[in-house]
């Protein structure tokens, strides 16, 4: 099966996961953008929901879906995110920020009761790390905060290219938020929590992308003998 059909598989079962009246954390992604398209099916035939988007694409995706939106500020308890990832570890450790959408990811699914990873089985691995992890930093200051990460990564054990991420057009991508990516090439990142409190101890730092403590379950769809198959992990 293809990584699109298993994104598929994994959206589709999460679908069933949201109950009506449900406050939802919506994610970011081309996964998580199967799991809008599918939820605006379920709203068009009746399901009553709210959601919080993670990113403008994906409130234009579920403006477009037909799904009723709201803010954190106005509703400020979530009762389930459904995001993608990066990279999933066996703890339910995460890597995100692929997209850029990291800072606004995190923040919704802090405010969730349950956050739901939906993945392909390839971003399964026993240690997080071979997905660049991204870094979010102001533009003020880039070069000293830039010293400042790298020192942080090598004090968390870790070593690695660090580059700004760049868009299509050879520029610096910019987030939601307006702000610069760093992405570090650290093939493995033996101390998850080590490395994130040395990260967010920097000046320059928004947030970054190891999303640890969040994911209470993870929806993983593999291919297996020409078919899909669904494994959850925590509580999915
Ligand atoms: O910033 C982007 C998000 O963290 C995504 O959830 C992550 O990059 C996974 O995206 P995809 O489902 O497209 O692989």
């Amino acid at each position: 099966m293809s990584p699109a059909e298993l994104k598929r598989a994994a959206a589709a079962r999460a679908v069933g996961l949201v109950e009506d009246g449900m406050r939802l954390g919506l994610g970011t992604g081309s996964t998580a953008t199967i799991f809008v398209e599918l939820l605006g099916e379920k709203v068009r035939a009746g399901l009553s929901v709210v959601g919080v988007p993670t990113s403008e694409a994906t409130r234009r995706a579920a403006e477009a879906a037909g799904i009723p939106l709201t803010t954190l500020d106005e509703t400020p308890d979530l009762d389930l995110t459904i995001d993608g990832a990066d990279e999933i570890d066996p703890q339910l450790r995460l890597i995100k920020g692929g997209g850029g959408a990291l800072l606004r990811e995190k923040i919704v699914a802090a405010a969730s009761r349950r956050m739901v990873v939906i993945v392909d089985g390839a971003k399964r691995v026993d240690t997080l790390g071979r997905f660049p992890l991204p870094i979010e930093v102001v533009p003020f200051g880039l070069v000293a905060t830039t010293l400042a990460v790298a020192a942080a990564i090598r004090s968390a054990g870790c070593a690695g290219p660090l580059g700004i991420r760049k868009g299509a057009d050879g520029t610096p991508f910019l987030t939601d938020g307006g702000h610069l990516i760093l992405d570090a090439g650290l093939a493995r990142i033996p101390d998850p929590e080590a490395l994130a409190r040395a990260l967010v101890a920097v000046p320059g730092v928004v947030e970054h992308g190891l999303f640890l403590g969040l994911a209470t379950g993870a929806i993983v769809a593999e291919a297996a003998d020409g078919q899909s198959r669904i494994v959850t992990l925590g509580a999915a």
